[in-house]
């Protein structure tokens, strides 16, 4: 799974984007014979099953491949058995934010091609290694145009429309951070924030033709440099 991550920062949401992050590690406080868990797999990354034994700082997990695995108490995590299938789009909804509860949740969605995740007002994009040309639509844009944040589903157009609305009522300037490992979609998530940044104040017509569409065109020649085929990505930059 790629995953890039998009940070919004704001003058006043610095902090708050830097939401506390906990993990809900086992202890013989949470843990008992019977509950659902999540433990670490060489193969899969996380195993889930049940407790079946435990003794002294260890457990026992009947996982639900069939799989019999004895690990630390403490390094296993409870697993929110009510959480919705589909999973939830906010991971501060989640039970346990810990790190298998936060990759179940972006597994559920992703299997249902929603590629975006909030964590507060951090943005989590999942690389659909597929085009998905419905969810950048001009259709799409004019929705998420002025829309409260959070109110619609995640999307990257959200995120460029609040800093947007930011810079343009409080007069301050605005920084859109992209993050990810090599081949996770920074290019292309950047490249739909310019569009929608473009779509939003981009109207105006200088020798015939918008600003939207001059800058929308410079991509191409600017990825022209630099540009490198990698092991993770046949578009680096
Ligand atoms: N939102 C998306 N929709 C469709 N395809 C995508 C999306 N994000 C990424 N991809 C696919 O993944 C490939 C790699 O993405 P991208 O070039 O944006 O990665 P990157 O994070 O910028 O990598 P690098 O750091 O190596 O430059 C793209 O060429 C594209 O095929």
């Amino acid at each position: 799974m790629e995953l890039a991550r998009v940070e919004l920062f704001h003058e006043e949401q610095k902090e708050n984007a830097r939401r506390e992050q906990y993990a809900v590690e086992g202890s013989k406080e949470n843990i008992i014979v019977g509950s659902h868990v999540w433990v670490e797999d060489h193969d899969l990354a996380w195993l889930d099953g049940k407790v079946s034994k435990i003794t002294e700082q260890d457990a026992e997990i009947q996982a639900s491949n069939g799989k019999k695995v004895t690990a630390k108490l403490s390094k296993i995590y409870p697993k929110d058995t009510e959480a919705p299938a589909g999973g939830v789009d906010d991971m501060t909804k989640l039970s346990y934010l810990h790190e298998p509860g936060v990759l179940e949740n972006l597994k559920a969605r992703y299997e249902l091609n929603e590629i975006y995740t909030y964590t507060g007002n951090i943005l989590i994009a999942i690389n659909p290694f597929q085009r998905l040309p419905h969810i950048y639509d001009g259709h799409m844009m004019q929705q998420y145009k002025g829309a409260p944040f959070g109110e619609l589903s995640p999307h990257v157009f959200a995120v460029a429309d609040v800093s947007y609305r930011a810079m343009i009522n409080e007069g301050k300037s605005n920084s859109i951070l992209v993050s990810g490992e090599s081949g996770a979609g920074k290019t292309e998530t950047t490249k739909m924030l310019m569009r929608y940044l473009a779509f939003l104040g981009g109207r105006v017509v200088t020798e015939g033709r918008t600003v939207e569409q001059q800058v929308l065109e410079s991509n191409p020649v600017l990825e022209a440099f630099g540009n490198a085929k990698t092991v993770r990505n046949n578009n680096s930059r």
